[in-house]
């Protein structure tokens, strides 16, 4: 679960984040929509602790900032940051090591196998594409079994296969009860998996909604341009 309550955050005079509440609950896939500059990655970044904030972010009840929640989070970033000269396999050690995980291989490699990078593994950081480093990006953010899992922008840069593998993992991640929150561009990406929809709008939350309360004639689509753009939907709820 991931509660953010009035978070305010400022990048000199610019307002990047104005006051947002959200919560992404265990069980559920959270997405947040909103145009280039809206405020996404930068909400996303305060969650993650890697930026000062003004308000109160809690992983499951623990501050954000406290090691319990950074031991249930897990980060998928939007542009995947290699160590140039750790191999992929080591790229894995490394997580491994960091979070003291106890017999992480099987699934390390069920992880590598699942994104094509087993035969990879001894790759170096700065030989992979951008591609693959999104993909080694994933498997170390999923290595420690997070109960909430973020991810900024998951898709972009991944082949067909990963795109097919990363819905599905996503999709099991919350029907085993952990919290998702995905930030994309993609609409159509998470169009039969999501539970709730954030849309932000110049830093503020503009929206939310759920899917249960919405007619399901209508898509994910339809309904983010509806809000953001007043345009008719096939359905009166939205
Ligand atoms: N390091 C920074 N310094 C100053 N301003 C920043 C910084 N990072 C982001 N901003 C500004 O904060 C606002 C929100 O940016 P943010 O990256 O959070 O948007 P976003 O919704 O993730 O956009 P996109 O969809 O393009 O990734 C924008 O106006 C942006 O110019």
């Amino acid at each position: 679960m991931i509660q953010v309550q009035h978070v305010t955050k400022k990048y000199g005079n610019m307002l990047a984040n104005n006051d947002v509440n959200l919560e992404s609950v265990d069980g559920g896939l959270s997405v947040l929509l909103g145009a280039n500059g809206a405020g996404k990655s930068t909400l996303i970044k305060c969650i993650c602790g890697l930026l000062r904030f003004e308000g109160s972010i809690k992983v499951n009840g623990f501050d954000n900032h406290s090691l319990e929640a950074k031991r249930l989070l897990g980060y998928v970033p939007e542009f995947p940051a290699m160590y140039p000269m750790l191999t992929v396999e080591e790229h894995l050690q490394f997580i491994a090591r960091a979070y003291r995980l106890k017999d992480w291989e099987p699934y390390g490699n069920e992880l590598m196998t699942r994104f094509e990078l087993i035969d990879k593994k001894s790759k170096l950081g700065q030989e992979l594409s951008k591609g693959m480093q999104q993909k080694v990006s994933i498997c170390c953010a999923l290595l420690p079994r997070p109960k909430a899992v973020i991810f900024d922008e998951p898709f972009v840069g991944l082949d067909p296969h990963a795109i097919r593998e990363l819905k599905l993992l996503i999709t099991s991640l919350r029907d085993e009860g952990n919290s998702v929150l995905i930030s994309t561009h993609m609409i159509d990406s998470m169009e039969e998996a999501w539970d709730t929809v954030y849309i932000m709008k110049n830093g503020s939350i503009m929206e939310t909604r759920n899917r249960k309360d919405i007619d399901s004639r209508n898509s994910l689509e339809s309904i983010y341009f509806a809000i953001t753009e007043g345009t008719s939907v096939s359905g009166s709820t939205i």
